[in-house]
């Protein structure tokens, strides 16, 4: 079969703006195309012709013009108004360069419904609409008065028998009602004018509401829109494929922003469905596979030698033994297993310019893949912002995008040699004060804080890349409002990440944001295999835990089957603890430091698959405690030269 180039287009309605920034929006992020919404066309102050000279600007096709409503099955004299209405809507299209229009299943309470009377009226419109050249896509609305199934839109369609007149299947309607997708393997490709696609969190609610509200991006929910994807293409369909995602939080986002996530969504999408259905019509751009990761190789810190010296007291405390200086930068590397923590306070490049805007903060991530260039190809090609600075004398050239907050992600591979990293930059240096090792093994995960707004961003950033999957939204209870948190992890445990998403900045991590001017890492979690020996050299080493109030461990002896002995235990090392089917998980913090970051050990006992969840808003309380009230300037608070994160005269 000869393939086609993917083309992508958007609806109007997914973004903000008026349609000359949406349509800005729309080709910055590389669409081919767009469909217009008909109430951002009359809601615009310009005409048609300008619409489309705008659209030929932004290089731009107007692939459809939507939504006609309420046209099918009605009595005299309200179907001739309704063809009435059609020849002006046709007359617009003309104008605007259009040749398609969306009919929507009608939901008119004077719609007589009858699958012969609705043939018949799309047989005479799609003989004037052909007319002029122009053709009619009819589709199904899951809360269509008699028409609400694509199949019962195609039996319409089918009857008609006119070449003006099509289907338009939109995922969402499909799935969103729990129709088989595969159902549409049977209708002919060439049948199928035009494909709408939406993703949705699954929520159980009334369907018109749910669609007009709470759509997302391909890959952004729970629908399974490659499932549904696979059939259309299976179908032999070569159209566009177009978004159409009405959503409240993304009509008053950046629309730069949710255009390229969209867009991103697209190229995702098809890659999946073109290496799972071998003989489809449209070619998506070639990429490299999702990405296989296996694990957090290091996280870099960008610091002043003030709060350096305070870090790296606390990592000491921690067992982290400083191991090596860099060749030609004021960079430390900390390791204790595998677990590597960079302390750059290096004033040129990245880390220095990453600290005067955010002050002492995770700058960048260091992940390790089977192949680092594969990698960022795969990023660049779904549009991440590659990152390269100069390469100094010595050094490694590691290919790097930006990520959450603007920080950066490198990449780190054996096969291209740039796992010696660390041998090639870095001189060995004796430690001056060396600890007690806490048995430490690796990075279990690195947390995440954005505002709520970000979070489908992000996670589609990091599915669309890697080899992950999303688990469930948790929420947490903060003493300043909800935050949620949702983990992103690979099948085999070797990366989890965990996105947290803060909807005001009364919350621990709310504040978090406002105070470090942008998301970033808040929280690190390194792994431990025997968590209460790694407190007993902890306590040796003079750290201070975050310290639990005798409440959380009465609870805990309620809620679990712990004898007393075990309790006391977690209680005298400030250790909380969680269980699930699978396993045991035991969590102890440190004082939150700088603008409220931290970090956390935790030990995964048997197939424990969480993060401690039910742990989290006491957690955060005990944090919050800490901090003091919000809005204290950052100097009033001393960092962590004692560990303890609070403000000047703060509670211990
Ligand atoms: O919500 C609606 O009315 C509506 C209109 C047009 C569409 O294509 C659609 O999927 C929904
Ligand atoms: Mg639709």
């Amino acid at each position: 079969m000869s393939r086609t180039p993917l083309k992508t287009s958007i609806a109007t309605v997914c973004l903000a703006g008026d349609l000359r920034e949406k349509l800005a929006a729309i080709s910055a992020a590389g669409f081919d195309g767009i469909e217009i919404f008909e109430q951002d066309f009359i809601a615009f102050e310009h005409g048609a012709r300008e619409v489309a000279r705008m659209a030929a600007d932004q290089g731009l096709e107007i692939t459809l013009f939507q939504p006609f409503r309420d046209f099918e099955g009605l009595p005299e004299p309200l179907r001739a108004r309704a063809f009435d209405r059609a020849e002006r809507k046709f007359d617009l299209m003309e104008r605007m360069g259009c040749d398609l229009v969306l009919i929507c299943s009608s939901v008119h309470p004077e719609s007589l419904g009858g699958i012969d009377r609705m043939a018949d009226d799309f047989a005479e419109l799609g003989e004037r609409a052909a007319a002029r050249g122009l053709r009619v896509g009819f589709e199904a609305l899951a809360w269509g008065r008699h028409v609400n199934d694509h199949r019962d839109a195609w039996e319409v369609v089918r009857r008609a028998d006119h070449p003006a007149v099509g289907l338009i299947v939109d995922s969402f309607h499909t799935l969103g009602r729990g129709i088989d997708p595969d159902t549409i393997r049977r209708i002919p490709g060439d049948r199928i004018f035009f494909v709408q696609l939406a993703d949705a969190p699954k929520i159980d609610m009334d369907l018109l509401y749910w669609s007009r509200h709470f759509r997302c991006m391909p890959g952004e929910g729970d629908l399974d829109v490659t499932g549904f994807m696979r059939a259309v293409a299976a179908t032999g369909y070569k159209g566009p494929l177009s978004l159409e995602v009405f959503n409240d939080q993304f009509r008053g986002g950046s629309p730069r922003t949710i255009a390229v996530d969209g867009r991103r969504s697209l190229l995702h999408l098809m890659d999946q469905v073109a290496r799972l259905e071998p003989e489809i019509a449209i070619a998506p751009p070639p990429m490299p596979p999702r990405i296989h990761a296996r694990g957090v190789g290091f996280v870099e810190f960008a610091a002043d030698e003030r709060e350096a010296e305070s870090l790296g007291a606390l990592l000491r405390a921690m067992g982290f033994r400083r191991e090596g200086r860099h060749v030609s930068k004021a960079v430390d590397l900390w390791r204790q297993g595998e677990a590597r923590v960079v302390v750059n306070t290096d004033r040129d490049g990245f880390a220095g310019a990453s600290h005067i805007a955010h002050g002492l903060n995770v700058c960048d991530l260091g992940l390790a893949v089977d192949d680092a260039q594969a990698t960022v190809e795969r990023a660049r090609a779904l549009g991440a912002a590659t990152f390269a600075q100069a390469v100094g004398p010595g050094e490694l050239d590691i290919p790097a995008i930006r990520g959450v907050g603007g920080g950066v992600l490198h990449f780190i591979d054996r096969s291209s040699g740039l796992a010696k990293v660390w041998e090639t930059e870095f001189r060995p240096v004796e430690d001056d004060a060396p600890a007690t090792p806490a048995g430490l093994t690796g990075v279990d995960h690195v947390a995440q804080t954005m505002n709520y707004e970000e979070m489908l961003t992000w996670s589609l950033f990091y599915l669309s890349l890697f080899e992950v999957e999303k688990q469930p939204m948790v929420d947490v209870v903060d003493p300043g409002g909800l935050v949620r948190s949702q983990a992103i992890e690979a099948e085999d445990g070797a990366l989890r990440l965990t996105l947290n998403g803060a909807e005001t900045h009364r919350t621990f991590a709310g504040r978090f944001i406002a105070d470090s001017f942008g998301s970033s890492v808040q929280h690190v979690a390194f792994a431990s295999t025997d968590l209460l020996a790694t407190a007993e050299a902890l306590a040796q080493n003079g750290f201070a835990p975050l310290p639990m109030p005798d409440n959380y461990y009465e609870d805990l002896a309620a809620r679990f089957a712990l004898d007393d002995a075990y309790v006391a235990r977690l209680r005298a090392a400030n250790i909380l603890y969680d269980q699930d089917a699978g396993g045991r998980f035991l969590q102890l913090y440190s004082r939150p430091f700088g603008d409220g970051i931290f970090f956390e050990i935790v030990e995964r006992q048997g197939a424990y698959a969480g993060y401690g969840g039910p742990n989290a808003p006491f957690r955060v309380a005990a944090q919050a405690r800490l901090m003091g009230p919000p809005g204290l300037p950052r100097d009033a608070r001393s960092p962590m030269d004692d560990q303890t994160g609070t403000r000047k005269g703060g509670r211990p």
